[in-house]
């Protein structure tokens, strides 16, 4: 079982207070993801889980247990980093088995437990082969075996994909998204990404200056961001912010539009505009237009959109997809 609550945690590195102060329960077997830009402190709030940094102040439990003061290696915990922090010199059998070695396992449930991780993720034909005679996606899935093995109550990772390019990180996320629906448990995973966070996630949590900002489903937050730097974090491209008399009209003092959520015209519609760059994907039309105004937008069409640069176009919101703030920036 691996539930994981943090009760108030605090963490300074020496005057600076990088985490104010967090309170979250990660439900066992649920795949929790914390996302937010850089420096907010996802990677030492899970440090923190982990035990590899103390808390300054607050409480960790696992299970119901206060594990704030124990080591690392007492949590029951597997870091998966971005990293892979493989041993060159050895065989992907003894990397994989290497944190049972060091627990002085008996050989023969070492062989058992290596042998089901290289089953679970693939790596059958590879287990005498060097960490330098794989590609990177192999190596991570070394790095992850040997987490697996130690059949651990959660999963920590820390960005782990952040080394590969763009295809192989897709088909890695689909793999660790398999390994959670065939082992069930609980996997905290960090990431800068929102869309590894929305497309691997029961449980999204974003950060912001070591603050939570929101907390639920990749749909919640997409649908009912609870204020403007969740709505513009979340979703690709980002939403579109359109201040003053446009949004007052609204009610609010600043209206969101999602990409996806204009319907375009050539003719008429709410805003008028011009189109400055026009990417054509075939799947999709991303028009970057500039408004009679001065606001400049993003909009999305499904499928082809048969407009260049210069030409003037007109976008009207979706009447239920307008999103409204407040001047604190809250959802109103
Ligand atoms: N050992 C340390 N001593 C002092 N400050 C630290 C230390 N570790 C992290 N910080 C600071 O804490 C803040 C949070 O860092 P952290 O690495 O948790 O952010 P992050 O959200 O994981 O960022 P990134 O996505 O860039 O990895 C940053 O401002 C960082 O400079």
């Amino acid at each position: 079982m691996g539930r994981i609550t943090l009760e108030n945690v605090r963490k300074a590195f020496g005057d600076v207070e990088v985490i104010p102060g967090v309170d979250l329960t990660i439900e066992d077997g649920e795949f929790a993801v914390f996302v937010g830009p850089s420096g907010c402190g996802k990677s030492t709030l899970l440090r923190l889980i982990a035990g590899l940094e103390d808390v300054t102040s607050g409480r960790i439990l696992i299970d119901g247990q206060d594990v704030t003061a124990a080591p690392p290696a007492r949590r029951r915990l597997a870091m998966v980093f971005q990293s892979y922090a493989l041993y060159p010199h050895m065989s992907v059998r003894k990397n994989i088995a290497f944190p049972l070695k060091m627990a002085k396992m008996p050989e023969a449930e070492q062989q058992r437990r290596v042998a089901k991780a290289a089953r679970i993720l693939n790596l059958d034909s590879y287990l005498d082969r060097r960490p330098g005679q794989l590609s990177g996606g192999q190596r991570q899935r070394v790095a992850i075996g040997r987490a697996i093995v130690r059949e651990p109550e959660a999963f920590l990772f820390d960005e782990p994909l952040s080394n590969l390019d763009a295809a192989l990180r897709v088909n890695m996320r689909v793999e660790i998204s398999q390994l959670h629906n065939n082992l069930k448990t609980t996997m905290v995973y960090v990431t800068h990404d929102q869309v590894e966070a929305m497309t691997m996630a029961d449980k999204i949590v974003v950060l912001r200056a070591g603050r939570v900002e929101q907390v639920g489903s990749p749909l919640a937050l997409y649908n009912k961001p609870a204020n403007k730097f969740v709505a513009g974090f979340i979703g690709s491209p980002n939403m579109n912010f359109i201040d003053g008399e446009a949004a007052a009209r609204h009610g609010a003092h600043s209206i969101g539009v999602r990409p996806e959520h204009w319907r375009l015209s050539t003719t008429e519609g709410a805003f008028a505009g011009q189109v400055g760059v026009a990417e054509h994907l075939g799947s999709d039309t991303f028009l970057h237009v500039d408004l009679d105004g001065g606001a400049h937008v993003i909009a999305r069409a499904s499928g082809e959109f048969p407009v260049s640069h210069g030409d003037r176009i007109w976008l009207t919101p979706q009447d239920d997809r307008v999103y409204r703030f407040d001047k604190q920036g809250l959802a109103a």
